[in-house]
């Protein structure tokens, strides 16, 4: 796996890294960015064109209606169909938790760096800070900073969000606990509609994926891109289909998010009232292919800094991830092997960084440990 140091050595450079990080203020005053940081050029291709991202509205599929809800089902089994992306509007999440949520981050974020590596992420560990992924490669380095946690509801008495908070940056962000709390609790609702509505789009029982998700932990990230003064060689989020099941994501106003979609990069224009919602690589092999996970990037900016945050819906981690049989019958062959959410978390944190192939290369990491775990 890309790992390794990625100190700079002039000792006029003692404020770029601490304990390998990179300090984001001294990054965004570069009018170069340092070479870890520069994509090969055939990442940075333009995206010059608007993507036209299906807009649903969610409001009469959330209130029961029949009719609406059909005509739901049809739009979405097209938009996966063709390239896995959508935005959904009347989605029941209150506005202002998600200003609650952008605000809360802002106030991690804008900490000098020594108080943002309280919440450092330990190696082997999913959660916490992270400065463009300086701890993990050693090239092709993102220029951003993260902020992971987890979110699970399987016990009330201990909510995991402001759990996590609380453990890890104390009494200061509590507050930053407590408002991401209640934004990935109701992403996880809107999460489980849209799973009901996925299954209906492909002719399955409107719970058929409930108990896969309704117990697993999912992923939320905050995700802050600095202004970057080179931002023609620098990406924010190289590209890469996600692995997970479900994205559900909320950009601000500055706008980066893009879309290889009908074989080119595609912008998505932002939209405060919407979240932008993909098929991650999990789901593809749920439907057997049939609903795709699309390549997606951010890219960066000279003049404003951009935050997006990005909810993550997974599987209970031990459970099957296998297609119905009814669709595999339909189908008549089926396209991936088994596997748990666990083994391709595993492949994508130690094993390698997640592109636009990682189902297909994990597919064959998975198929030859099972091969060499049988040989006698
Ligand atoms: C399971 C995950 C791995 C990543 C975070 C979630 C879902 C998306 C993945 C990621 C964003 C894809 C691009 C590369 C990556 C390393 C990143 O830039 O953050 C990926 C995440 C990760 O491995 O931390
Ligand atoms: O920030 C964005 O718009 C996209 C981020 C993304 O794709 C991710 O975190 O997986
Ligand atoms: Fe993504």
């Amino acid at each position: 796996m890309d790992s390794g140091l990625c100190l700079v050595s002039s000792p006029n450079h003692q404020n770029i890294v601490q304990n390998n990080f990179y300090d984001p203020s001294w990054l965004q005053k570069q009018r170069n960015v340092p070479m870890n940081f520069v994509w090969p050029k055939e990442y940075l291709v333009n995206a010059n064109e608007e993507f036209q991202a299906p807009l649903i509205d969610l409001d009469g599929f959330l209130k029961g209606n029949e009719e609406t809800t059909n005509n739901v089902a049809m739009l979405i089994s097209k938009a996966c169909s063709t390239h896995g992306f959508f935005q959904v509007i009347n989605h029941g999440v209150d506005l202002s938790l998600i200003g609650e949520a952008y605000d809360q981050m802002d106030a991690f974020f804008k900490q000098p760096i020594d108080k943002k590596l309280i919440a450092r992420k330990i190696k082997g560990s999913m959660w916490g800070y992270s400065g463009a992924h300086a701890d993990r490669f050693s090239s092709k380095l993102p220029w951003k900073e993260t902020l992971s946690f987890p979110f699970h509801d399987n016990n009330v008495f201990e909510p995991s969000v402001t759990n996590y908070f609380d453990s890890t940056l104390g009494e200061d962000f509590q507050q930053t606990g407590v408002a991401f709390q209640k934004y990935c609790e109701a992403m996880k609702k809107l999460g489980m509609k849209l799973m009901e509505i996925l299954a209906i789009s492909l002719g399955l029982d409107r719970f058929h994926f409930k108990s896969l998700f309704e117990d697993g932990c999912s992923i939320m990230r905050c995700n802050y891109y600095p202004s970057c003064q080179e931002p023609s060689v620098a990406l924010g989020t190289g590209p890469h289909c996600d692995p997970t099941t479900l994205t559900i994501l909320h950009q601000d106003q500055v706008g980066g998010l893009d879309v290889f979609a009908d074989q080119k990069w595609q912008t998505v224009r932002p939209r405060s009232d919407a979240f932008v919602v993909n098929i991650g690589d999990t789901f593809t092999a749920l439907s057997n292919g049939r609903y795709k996970s699309c390549l997606h990037r951010a890219v960066v900016n000279r003049y404003k800094e951009r935050r997006s945050l990005a909810f993550f819906l997974c599987p209970k981690e031990d459970k099957m991830v296998r297609p119905s049989q009814d669709i595999v019958s339909r189908d008549g062959t089926k396209q991936y092997p088994d596997f748990t959410w666990s083994q391709l978390l595993q492949f994508t944190q130690n094993h390698y960084r997640a592109d636009e192939a990682t189902l297909q290369n994990f597919t064959k990491w998975l198929l030859s440990s099972k091969i060499t775990n049988t040989l006698p």
